[in-house]
């Protein structure tokens, strides 16, 4: 059976984390948050007390790195030499040196090639960061430049985060974070091939459809209907046989 590869990426607060975990479970396909390993790499190097803007150290912190991540959608686990950061690599502290580490290319080429190892270990698969169209999986079935307007991004942020957040902290984990990782990464306009998709004026569930409609158009339907349209009615899994249980070795 061929390989089903979906590829997301887009701006911070467009959705692509929670719109890929649920379009996954709905495929029954792995799903895959290339920003958590960013992230975990991140904690790790602030961790040891790596100097996050000597290149050489970062890099070779994150070649060395024991990374773990789950890449069933409904079990979220990031373990960073055994540490388990799932819940630490979502606070703000992470979230404002991240670009450090996403910034640095060595760093980049390390987490890419374990990215690839990670889809091409996966029957199917939704992988979603700022280079998976482009870097990662220019090859995948499915490509999809997930967009909404800065204020709609703010907004579901500010929501996420419980409401707490001044305007202006919004916007340095938001608009400042995109400024700085885009000089690496293209996530704001399409390449050839790639559909983009403003979520701007849908909600949660139509952006979800709208990507399945995508994946569905590019020939990659639900692995069993039955499992996909009960995941549907019931909000629950169809990711059976999705789980990883372990990373490729470095
Ligand atoms: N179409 C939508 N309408 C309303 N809220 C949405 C929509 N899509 C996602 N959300 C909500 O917006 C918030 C941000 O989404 P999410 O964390 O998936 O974004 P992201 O693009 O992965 O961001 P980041 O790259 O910063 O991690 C979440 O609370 C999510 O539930
Ligand atoms: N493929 C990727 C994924 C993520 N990044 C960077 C960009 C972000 O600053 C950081 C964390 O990502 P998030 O969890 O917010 O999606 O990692 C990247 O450069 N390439």
């Amino acid at each position: 059976m061929e390989q089903l590869v979906v590829a997301i990426d887009g701006p911070s607060g467009s959705g692509k984390s929670s719109v890929s975990r649920e379009a996954a479970r709905r495929l029954g396909a792995a799903y895959l948050d290339t920003g958590a390993m960013y992230r975990a790499v991140t904690w790790h190097c602030l961790d040891a007390g790596t100097d996050l803007h000597d290149a050489a150290a970062v890099a070779a912190a994150v070649r060395a790195a024991d990374l773990f991540i789950s890449t069933d959608p409904d079990s979220e686990e990031v373990l960073i030499h055994g540490t388990d950061v799932t819940r630490t690599i979502r606070e703000p502290f992470v979230s404002e040196a991240v670009s450090a580490v996403a910034t640095n290319l060595a760093a980049r080429e390390e987490l890419v090639r374990r990215q690839r190892a990670l889809i091409a270990g996966h029957a199917r698969i939704v992988a979603e960061g700022r280079d998976i169209t482009t870097v990662v999986a220019p090859e995948a079935q499915a490509r999809i430049l997930l967009t909404a307007s800065e204020e709609a991004r703010l907004r579901r942020r500010g929501l996420q985060l419980g409401g707490g957040q001044s305007g202006e902290d919004l916007h340095r984990q938001v608009v400042a974070r995109d400024a700085k990782d885009s000089t690496v990464t293209n996530f704001t306009t399409a390449s050839d091939g790639v559909v983009t998709l403003d979520s701007s004026d849908l909600d949660f569930e139509q952006t979800v459809q709208a990507v399945l409609r995508v994946v569905a158009g590019a020939g990659g339907g639900a692995q069993n209907p039955g499992a996909a349209k009960h995941a549907k009615m019931e909000g629950a899994s169809a990711s059976a046989g999705a789980a990883n249980k372990g990373n490729p070795s470095p």
